[in-house]
């Protein structure tokens, strides 16, 4: 007898757009409706700083990688393994890429003949941040390593939710939409969205076929212009907790190479140690849950050619 495929969702979107909000909303839903989801969490650092967001799933890491090309065949290694060996199939599986993940080279990894028996692709949704679309796609304020990984992630999405909005003006909201209508597939929906708050039937609709512009040709373009080798993450282990005045304050004197920082802080003065998420102009502190096994503090600081030696030096004289 055939056994039953598990439904796949692949989220992809740049650093910092939305990704793991929009994955906690979804996992929340299936769980509520009974199901029991899967799902894959990759990191460019050796550290996954959001696995405390992930309490009850399956959880399969990938770290200190990219999944769309360093560790592309591990990927397919890891799901064989995972779909071959595991005594409970979960009913349903997300796979969320690195923020600098390129989705077509993550589905290279998926649509190997070998997992076809497992998985079912039902769609790529690809998260974007509306309040920083326009600066990332800016010649002036913003990179070429940053406008391409933003164009393969709208022209290879089966789906796409502009989030963010709240942080956008009508005007802006008005300008990205018209440049975003402009750089993607003309078949793929645009929902507009705040912290993930998207209907959970339009999140789980099978789209993936629907993507027909995923031709060949883009496939090539983009395989050769693939250039996130130039993204790095750099780790910071502080061993004494962090002032939040300071932290901040240094968090701001990042060059703007700098896209995105993360991590387990421990801010002087609180009993619990916090969840730290950075994009340019944006900081939050979330009081760490439990399932973070070892107790340390650590920062993973995401960016394109950044000097690694600076960072640590400024680090170190904020301490
Ligand atoms: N104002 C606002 N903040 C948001 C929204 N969605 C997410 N955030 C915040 O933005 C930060 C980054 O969100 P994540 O969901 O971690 O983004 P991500 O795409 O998973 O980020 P990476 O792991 O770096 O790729 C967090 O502090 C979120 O709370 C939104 O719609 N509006």
């Amino acid at each position: 007898m055939e056994q039953k495929k598990t439904p796949v969702y692949v989220l992809t979107g740049f650093l910092g757009s939305g990704k793991t909000t929009l994955l906690k909303e979804m996992l929340t839903a299936e769980k509520s409706a009974g199901r029991t989801p899967a799902v894959v969490l990759n990191e460019l650092g050796e550290a996954n700083v959001e696995k405390s967001y992930f309490n009850e799933e399956t959880l399969i890491e990938k770290l200190n990688g990219c999944i769309c090309c360093t560790i592309q065949t591990d990927l397919t290694d890891d799901l064989l393994d995972f779909f071959t060996y595991s005594k409970k199939k979960p009913d349903v599986m997300f796979i969320e890429g690195t923020g600098v993940a390129d989705p077509l080279q993550v589905m290279d990894g998926l649509t190997d003949p070998r997992l076809q028996a497992f998985i079912d692709i039902k769609s790529v949704i690809g998260v974007v941040d509306a309040a920083r679309y326009i600066e990332y796609q800016s010649m002036f304020s913003s990179s070429k390593e940053v406008r391409e990984v933003l164009r393969s992630h709208l022209l290879h999405s089966s789906l796409l939710i502009l989030n963010k909005v709240d942080e956008c003006d009508v005007r802006t909201l008005e300008k990205v939409k018209k440049k975003i209508d402009k750089a993607k597939p003309s078949s793929v929906p645009v929902i507009e969205a705040s912290f993930g708050d998207v209907l959970h039937e339009e999140l789980m609709m099978s789209r993936f076929e629907h993507n027909s512009e995923n031709s060949q040709k883009q496939r090539q373009e983009i395989q050769h212009s693939h250039s996130h080798s130039h993204f790095q993450a750099l780790h910071i282990e502080p061993e004494t907790q962090l002032q939040k005045e300071n932290l901040k304050n240094w968090l701001e004197s990042l060059p703007e190479q700098v896209v995105r920082v993360k991590g387990i802080v421990h801010m002087k003065g609180e009993g619990k140690r916090a969840i730290l998420q950075y994009s340019p102009g944006s900081l939050s502190l979330e009081p760490l849950s439990h399932r973070d096994e070892d107790g340390g503090q650590r920062l993973i600081i995401i960016g394109y050619n950044i000097n690694s030696a600076d960072i640590n030096e400024s680090f170190s004289k904020m301490m």
